[in-house]
């Protein structure tokens, strides 16, 4: 927050950098960036030499030609749908959601599900998910044989009603 209450935008140079592999020398042309100031999320890529057409109920893993390697444990990457893709056109994630690990170094991949009704034909290089940048925190278990008593206790799965 800045004086008169509002947030302050942070600049470029306040991001964490990222160190990103071109696993594909096109992606140069195609980094993913933030669309705008307040973007959570950066457009993924669908890296293809020719468009591909995905019927209902099919699933394909698709090429970003990208290696982002987080390195800091405390982050984590998040791949999530595009809601027009996903709301008008029935595509989403086979894995509903991507998890990247600090460590990865590989390329990052996107299950593209087509659980739509109707056939949807990606073109190379289309806008297909976006990669969310989010904090981690590890923790350890530690075994015990009782919990200190909580108001909801053990109640969930609606336990509370739908109203
Ligand atoms: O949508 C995704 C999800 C995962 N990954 C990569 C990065 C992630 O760090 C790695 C492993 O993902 P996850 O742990 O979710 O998969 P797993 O089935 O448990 O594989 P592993 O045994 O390699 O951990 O796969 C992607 O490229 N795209
Ligand atoms: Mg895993």
């Amino acid at each position: 927050m800045n004086d008169s209450g509002s947030p302050t935008m942070p600049t470029k140079s306040d991001r964490p950098r990222l160190a990103v592999k071109l696993l594909d020398e096109r992606m140069r042309d195609y980094l993913p960036d933030y669309a705008t100031t307040g973007s959570a999320g950066m457009d993924l890529r669908a890296l293809l030499d020719a468009p591909l057409t995905l019927e209902p109920g099919d699933c394909e893993l698709i090429r970003t030609g990208l290696a982002i390697h987080i390195a800091d444990p405390q982050l984590a990457g998040m791949v999530l749908p595009r809601s027009g893709l996903g709301h008008k056109h029935g595509i989403v994630l086979g894995n509903l959601v991507g998890l990247i690990d600090s460590d990865y170094q590989g390329e990052l991949m996107i299950s593209t599900w087509n659980r739509g009704s109707t056939s949807f034909t990606l073109e190379p290089f289309e806008r297909l998910a976006q990669y969310v940048l989010v904090p981690v925190i590890q923790a350890e278990l530690e075994v015990v044989d009782d919990f200190d008593s909580s108001l909801r206790g053990p109640g969930g799965f609606g336990s509370s009603g739908r109203q």
